[in-house]
């Protein structure tokens, strides 16, 4: 399953390398060939835009010829209108009709001639309305009439036929070179020759021409509508025409009122200035153009989809030994197959990875085992050692104990593994060790005693704690470690007890003296009851020593401890201060009287001769006697007691003596 998912990934690999391949190429070539297609573009532009304007103006010439050969004909027939004829009226319409037969019957729609005040004197044709009509005020008249010379109107409406015509007028003058007439001829723009054939020239299928004004009122169009309207009573602007109004010749991209981009032409009639246009939709002009943007389309998606198809077998062959490589990991990852599998001799990059892997694995294989037996010694170690060595998370819960835990209470690691410390060591003691632990986990080094038993044996136990610091001074966790502290407790005890105790007599030595008589002044002090203190010395020992040996004088000394022991009461402290010098605290003592009474018997009970490896060895005891008083301390106490001693001596030992202060 998981080589299977490893392979699709490979799968994945390869696609995506052979897609990458696909796109760049198929972006490369699209690159290439709209880049080309843009200059050849940029190039048939110009190349359209120059035919179409040298077209224009072709046209624009012969238009200009045509105007100009109406002119001269109009010119001619006024200025051969003989002398006579010219003012009259009544047969000039035959001369003139005579002259336009020669011409052809189409040239124009009629002839006119107004005498010099304007009024209509003959039409050529028959008017369907009303004859009387008067020129002033028309161009073609008063400019004919004022510049005296032949002119070509503006685009009209004919006042007699309703036809939109242009006017060509010329003066009649008489020999004076008055002018007594003005003959005009008036020529219908749909139905002239002139506009239609320079409509055979129109770019394309959806292109055409047309005409208008310098001022902008279009004289032919193909949107018959738009006849003698101006330019602008169609909604929206025309870049090229508005400039064309400004003057300019020539060709530009503009986008027509429809909304076509398109190739605008223009050339101005020099005859008339009216602007004869040209409009080319580009997308008529660049169908080829688009049609090989299309076929470049296609052709690059096909080069991408070979290329792409190139590159997965190629990306195939040269992915096959690394994909030989992940098979060999996977297997040793999963099967558990050796790491020798990556020793490959290829010699190439792949061959290098495989051995890195082989060095890295062989590596970690080492370090693998060089760590499982550190911690197997550890743990070995660990679990036989008579300590309880455990990690504990900040939830309480142990997560590692060494087999100590279970020698101690019956739990194995296993079982420890996760169990909280209450559960362990239950509530009570829980509540004990929960302090101590709080403060661990507060990053500091606890140690503390406690008293826990173990297996039903009460245990004095130690345990440290140690927060496990991160690096981040958080503290992770508890390592614990806790000694069996009893025996240790117990020896320290006894150690403590020896050091309290007379080596050689058995009975509380100097030390003990000390503290025993603190104590028994306090009690003295608080119940009013005073104490007596006896301080004993044997009668001339070191004769004894002397006599008999030291080992002699020394069982002399137990012997005398066990007497003054057994001499008094248990609640009494008898004590060796050194040498031959013995203490006894005699606690609630009535009185004087009661305190010497003691004192004598203690003297009474040395005199019965003592038992030794020598013999029978007499001696004697001088003791000397103080009661308690409230405000006397230990030191003057002992003063009073050895004061009384001395009497004792002085008075030539083997009795006591008692001191008052
Ligand atoms: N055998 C033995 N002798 C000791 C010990 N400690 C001290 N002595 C001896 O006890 C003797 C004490 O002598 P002193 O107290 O000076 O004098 P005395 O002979 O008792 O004379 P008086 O006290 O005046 O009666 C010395 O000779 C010490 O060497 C001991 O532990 N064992």
């Amino acid at each position: 399953m998981v080589i299977s998912r490893s392979r699709l990934r490979s799968a994945n690999l390869k696609l995506r390398l052979a897609c990458v391949a696909a796109a760049l190429v198929f972006a490369a070539t699209l690159l290439v060939t709209l880049s080309t297609l843009s200059v050849a573009e940029r190039g048939m532009k110009s190349v359209i835009g120059d035919q179409q304007y040298t077209m224009l103006a072709g046209a624009a010439s012969f238009m200009d010829d045509r105007i100009g050969a109406r002119m001269a004909q109009i010119e001619a027939l006024g200025a051969g209108i003989p002398p006579a004829l010219r003012t009259d009226w009544k047969n000039l319409p035959a001369f003139l009709a005579g002259q336009v037969r020669l011409w052809g019957a189409d040239e124009y729609l009629n002839l006119v001639v107004f005498d010099s005040e304007g009024d209509m004197k003959l039409s050529l044709r028959e008017l369907p309305g009303p004859t009387s009509l008067n020129a002033r005020g028309t161009d073609y008249f008063d400019r004919a009439l004022e510049e005296r010379r032949s002119v070509i109107s503006r685009p009209m409406r004919s006042r007699l036929t309703g036809n939109h015509i242009v006017v060509f007028s010329t003066p009649v003058k008489d020999e004076s070179g008055a002018v007594v007439a003005v003959l005009t001829g008036s020529v219908d723009l749909r139905r002239s020759g002139f506009l239609r054939q320079i409509g055979a020239l129109k770019p394309g299928k959806s292109g055409y021409l047309f005409i208008m004004t310098a001022e902008g009122v279009v004289i032919d169009h193909p949107d018959q509508s738009r006849l003698f309207e101006h330019v602008s009573s169609t909604p929206g602007s025309n870049y090229g025409t508005d400039r064309a109004l400004a003057g300019f010749e020539g060709w530009l991209e503009a986008r027509s009122k429809d909304g076509t981009e398109s190739i605008y032409a223009y050339k101005r009639l020099r005859t008339t200035g009216w602007i004869l246009a040209a409009r080319y939709p580009q997308r008529e002009a660049f169908a080829p153009m688009a049609a090989m943007r299309h076929n470049a389309f296609f052709s690059a998606g096909g080069l991408a989809l070979a290329a792409g198809l190139l590159a997965w077998v190629l990306v195939f062959r040269l992915l096959a030994p690394l994909q030989e490589l992940r098979d060999n990991v996977a297997a040793i990852r999963h099967d558990g197959a050796e790491i020798e599998v990556l020793r490959d001799g290829r010699r190439d990059e792949i061959g290098e990875l495989g051995r890195a892997f082989h060095a890295l694995m062989a590596e970690r294989e080492r370090a693998e085992s060089g760590r499982a037996a550190s911690e197997k010694r550890l743990r070995l170690i660990a679990d036989n050692l008579p300590v309880l060595i455990s990690y504990m998370d900040r939830e309480h819960r142990f997560q590692f104990g060494n087999a100590t835990y279970e020698k101690w209470f019956g739990v194995t690691p296993e079982q420890l593994e996760g169990m909280p410390v209450s559960s362990l060591l239950g509530d009570g003691i829980a509540a004990e060790v929960f302090p101590h632990l709080e403060q661990a986990f507060a990053g500091h080094s606890v140690t503390h005693e406690i008293r826990i038993p173990v297996r039903g044996d009460p245990r004095i136990l130690q345990a440290t704690y140690i927060p496990d610091l991160q690096p981040d001074g958080s503290v992770a966790g508890v390592y614990s470690l806790v000694h069996d502290m009893t025996h240790v407790k117990e020896v320290e005890e006894q150690l403590q007890q020896l050091a309290r105790i007379d080596t050689l007599t058995g009975i509380a030595n100097r030390r003990m003296f000390g503290e025993s008589l603190h104590h028994a002044l306090d009690r003295a002090r608080r119940s009013g009851r005073p104490l007596a203190l006896a301080y004993l010395d044997i009668d001339h020992f070191k004769r004894i020593n002397d006599t008999h040996g030291h080992g002699v004088g020394d069982e002399v000394l137990k012997e005398f401890a066990r007497r003054l022991t057994v001499g008094v009461r248990a609640t009494d402290t008898p004590a060796r201060l050194s040498g031959d010098e013995f203490v006894v605290i005699l606690e609630e003592i009535g009185g004087r009287v009661e305190a010497e009474r003691i004192a004598a018997k203690i003297v009474e009970a040395m005199r019965t001769p003592f038992r030794t490896s020598a013999g029978l060895v007499q001696a004697s005891t001088s003791v000397g006697v103080a009661l308690s008083m409230p405000t006397q301390n230990q030191e003057q106490l002992l003063a009073a007691a050895d004061s009384g001693l001395y009497a004792a001596k002085g008075k030539g030992r083997n009795g006591y003596a008692f001191f008052e202060v």
